[in-house]
């Protein structure tokens, strides 16, 4: 069979990569999606193995050491990181898979997968950003302010992937993303 794809959405946190996502699936239930490792704490209602493998700080570092991840990063104070094997497993089969992951993460998959189509999610505005990260009501107020921090230094890196497209009205983001990945 011929084989798959990597399709790599980055972006601020809040900006609605997860939004995009489930969307996405929901259309194209065809996609594999990837499910990260993090050492962050469940949220209300994450399940192990649907939202994220929940591992401790221990369990992440084993599975650095022993090249188990694709890629990984630090991000506002845990690791966060894409388990290697699903991934090639599903894409020698052939499949789309995305991955759904923070910045330096998404460049440094260019190293193993040249071929990855690297989208870059953004916002119409800082402020709306912000909006959107409050109004999830998932973090404390300094998770909140350690985000922001991120999503500065995130988006003047934007040019570097191989395509923007802004998350303003969301069936309009999804139509661009659905032509980024299908027709493009
Ligand atoms: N186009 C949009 N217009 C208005 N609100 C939106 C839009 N897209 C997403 N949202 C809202 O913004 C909030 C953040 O979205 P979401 O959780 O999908 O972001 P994210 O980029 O996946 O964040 P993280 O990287 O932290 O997982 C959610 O409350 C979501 O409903
Ligand atoms: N580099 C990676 N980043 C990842 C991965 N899985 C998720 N993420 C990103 O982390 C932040 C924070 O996520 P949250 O669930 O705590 O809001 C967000 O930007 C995610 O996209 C991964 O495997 N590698």
């Amino acid at each position: 069979m011929a084989s798959g794809k990597l399709i790599v959405l980055t972006g601020p946190s809040g900006v609605g990569k997860g939004t995009l996502v489930r969307a996405l699936l929901n259309r194209h239930p065809q996609l594999y999606l990837s499910i990260s490792a993090t050492t962050r704490s469940p949220r209300q209602g994450e399940v192990e193995g649907n939202d994220y493998y929940f591992l401790s700080k221990s369990a992440f570092e084993s599975m650095i050491e022993q090249d188990q991840l694709l890629e990984w990063a630090e991000y506002a104070g845990n690791y966060y990181g894409t388990p290697r094997a699903k991934v090639e497993e599903k894409i020698n089969q052939g499949l789309l898979v995305l991955l759904e992951i923070e910045v330096i993460g998404a460049k440094a998959i260019k190293n193993s997968f040249p071929d990855a189509l690297r989208i870059f999610i953004l916002p119409p505005s800082i402020e709306e950003l912000e909006y959107r990260l409050r109004s999830r009501k998932t973090d404390s107020e300094a998770a909140i302010l350690r985000r922001l921090d991120r999503a500065k230094e995130e988006l003047a890196v934007s040019d570097e992937f191989d395509k923007c497209i802004i998350n303003d009205d969301l069936e309009i983001a999804l139509t661009q993303l659905e032509k980024a990945i299908f027709s493009d």
